[in-house]
């Protein structure tokens, strides 16, 4: 089948929509797919996503649909970027109207609620083997990247061809460096777990901890992201690149970070429903928190960090006795394995 697109994006919120732009302002014909008709008429109609993305303009390479069979119809191609708490359904939607040459690639960091499993596996499950797999991961705001600012990251996937591909219609030498990367397992977990310790980032910076004790979780949330995914056959060296160290970094010390945002007001007193209001968009950590605690109890894998956010966010525990119980463990060599 010929492709009347050269790539369709699936979730036309911040990051679906910057991807989106992206790949137009790069002169690739993209079809940006979101579930809500209204949502998308205002998007052609304004010429922008004023819900997400207000004051940054839609190229006219980027084709707003709201009919997902037409979306799938279009590219072989196809790029998706909704929450984890919705990958596999959207997958499940998508899967009578995929073409047969179709290829998938998804933005979306986190893992399968209640299950923890890598998204990998949840579009295996649904898909079946046939059709090629990718995860693009990395330290990307979305509205840096639909500004145009420089901005690194890596992709992975389970087809040579595929992913070099998707660097092609990415890469911009004037705005997108996109780096290949065979650790497919490890870019997909790095996304998910950089959440959960933004969280505990912005719970300290939100009690009025300083950048020593930011710091200090950001090192060691790296030794536990580390650790599970050596457990679940990652590569070490993968959690050094930008899915991992990269991520880290940008998500726990910017405010423009809904994760971190989400910590701070924890770490200043609102409770977890309040917080998640006022942040009024997805705050992926919420629920990974659940998912990496439960994967990493599962694997006997250590990663205290993550236990105590797990703890303020579904045990009732605060911000304070989370520092209390991190400060208070037990001395121990930096370099030992738990
Ligand atoms: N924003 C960023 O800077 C980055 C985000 N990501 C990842 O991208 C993923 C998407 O996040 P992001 O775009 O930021 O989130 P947003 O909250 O900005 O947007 C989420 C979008 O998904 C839509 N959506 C919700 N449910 C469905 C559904 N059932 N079918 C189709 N669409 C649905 C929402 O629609 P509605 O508004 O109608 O609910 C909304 O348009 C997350 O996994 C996130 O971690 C990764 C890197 C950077
Ligand atoms: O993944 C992101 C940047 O790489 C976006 O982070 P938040 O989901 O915390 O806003």
């Amino acid at each position: 089948m010929k492709n009347t697109a050269d790539i369709t994006v699936l979730g036309a919120g911040s990051y679906g929509t910057a991807l989106a732009i992206s790949l137009a302002s790069n002169g690739h014909r993209t079809l940006l797919w979101g579930h809500e008709p209204e949502h998308i008429a205002n998007l052609k109609k304004d010429k922008c996503n004023n819900e997400f993305l207000p004051g940054i303009a839609l190229p006219d390479l980027l084709i707003p649909e709201a009919d997902l069979a037409t979306a799938l119809a279009a590219s072989n191609n196809v790029l998706v970027v909704v929450p984890s708490h919705v990958f596999g359904l959207v997958l499940s939607q998508a899967k009578p109207l995929l073409r047969d040459d179709a290829r998938i690639i998804w933005a979306t960091k986190g893992l399968e609620p209640e299950t923890g499993r890598l998204l990998q596996e949840v579009a295996r499950d649904i898909l079946g083997e046939h059709y090629p797999l990718a995860v693009l991961s990395g330290p990307t705001f979305a509205k840096e990247l639909a500004a145009g600012l420089p901005t690194a990251i890596s992709i992975a996937g389970t087809d040579v061809s595929f992913t070099k591909d998707l660097v092609e219609l990415l890469h911009s030498p004037k705005r997108l460096r996109v780096y290949e990367n065979d650790d497919f397992t490890g870019l997909q977990l790095g996304g998910a777990v950089k959440n959960v310790i933004a969280i505990s980032a912005g719970m300290s910076d939100g009690i009025g901890f300083g950048a020593n004790a930011r710091t200090a979780l950001i090192t060691r949330g790296l030794v536990e992201l580390t650790r599970l995914g050596e457990a679940i056959g990652a590569q070490g060296a993968t959690f050094m690149g930008m899915a991992g160290l990269g991520d880290l970094v940008l998500t726990c010390t910017d405010n423009q970070s809904r994760n971190r945002r989400f910590g701070l007001a924890l770490g200043q007193g609102l409770d977890v429903d309040t917080a998640q209001q006022e942040i009024g968009q997805v705050v992926e950590g919420y629920r990974n928190t659940k998912e990496v605690y439960t994967l990493a109890k599962r694997l006997g894998v250590e990663m205290p960090i993550t236990e105590q956010v797990y703890k303020v966010l579904y045990q009732g525990g605060t911000p304070h006795e989370a520092a209390k119980a991190l400060l208070g463990r037990d001395q121990k060599s930096e370099t030992s394995d738990s």
